[in-house]
């Protein structure tokens, strides 16, 4: 298999950390270097997080792209800095990967304009899970027969966004082959703000933050005398990895942006 050189943004972060190690393990990718906010000049190796890996650490994306000329970036940090990523790595020859949540409808028309102005791949996959993908699939699937639906996905209480990116892709999703509609009762009103959760094309998705939680969602579908739950549970950040490897191998294969896993697994 062609080798793959990847540099990883957010080494020291839940997922960061299982991207590195899968770097390390995957005879086909290179480890070229990490982008971190700290520690950058030293070696992964030396910064006590248990790395192997001899890759050298940046802080500047650009110096880091430069230096270490890798084919692809796996970003996975915060929404503004995973677009600031995305957009530079484009502007340097080099593919995104991008698992970080929370880009805006207007991010994915720039970076996909980006991707193939300049002739690049860019993978954006709001969940990496095949389990996840599959759970997304099923419901645009059960939404045909069952217009009524809300989403309940459930979190760890350090996720910085609301709705996970997850729950938003859902629901865009199921907006794919579902009018708009009006769900609950037309005159219903909230006493508590909030409480009928956030709406995209009228499809009602609720966000619970709790330790002790990972990732985990649920599509609620309605009907006369019946309801279809449709659930998935990442416990582990494992789950995240076969996506992520898969993802890096099928950049390197296309020549615009692709937004959901479910592109390249079908
Ligand atoms: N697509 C998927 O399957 C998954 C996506 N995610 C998303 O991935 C992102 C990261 O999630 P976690 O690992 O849980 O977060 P985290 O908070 O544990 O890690 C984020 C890391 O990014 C680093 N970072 C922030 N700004 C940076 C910068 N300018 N340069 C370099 N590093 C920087 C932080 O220091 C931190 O180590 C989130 O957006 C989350 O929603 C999380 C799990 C699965
Ligand atoms: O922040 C997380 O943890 C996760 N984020 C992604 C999302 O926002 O959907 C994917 C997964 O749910 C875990």
């Amino acid at each position: 298999m062609e080798q793959i050189k990847v540099v990883i943004a957010g080494p020291r972060g839940r997922m960061g950390r299982e991207a590195v190690k899968l770097a390390e393990e995957t005879p086909h990718f290179t480890l070229a270097g990490a982008l971190d906010r700290r520690n950058g000049g030293s070696k992964l190796s030396e910064i006590g997080e248990g790395f192997s890996s001899e890759a050298r650490i940046y802080e500047d994306i650009k110096e880091c792209l430069f230096e270490t000329n890798p084919d692809v970036l796996i970003d996975l940090t915060t929404p503004e800095t995973g677009m600031y990523h995305a957009k530079t790595a484009l502007e340097a020859g080099v593919r995104p990967v991008v698992g970080t949540t929370g880009f805006s409808e207007e991010d994915l028309k720039e970076l996909r304009e980006l991707a193939e102005s300049r002739g690049l791949g860019a993978i954006i996959a709001p969940n990496f899970a095949v389990g996840a993908v599959l759970m997304m699939k099923f419901s645009q699937l059960a939404a045909k027969f069952f217009p009524d639906v809300e989403i309940i996905e459930q979190h760890h209480d350090r996720k910085l966004d609301a709705p996970s990116g997850t729950g938003l892709k859902t629901a865009e999703m199921i907006s794919e082959i579902r009018e708009e509609k009006q769900q609950g009762h037309p005159d219903e009103k909230e006493t508590l703000e909030g409480a009928r959760g956030a709406s995209y094309n009228g499809i009602r998705i609720h966000s619970v933050r709790l330790p002790g939680l990972v990732a985990h969602q649920e599509v609620l579908f309605g009907g006369e005398g019946q309801t279809l739950k449709i659930r998935h549970d990442s416990y582990d950040r494992k789950s995240f990895m076969s996506g992520v490897r898969l993802s890096a191998e099928q950049v390197m294969k296309i020549e615009t942006l692709v937004y959901g896993l479910e592109n390249i697994i079908e």
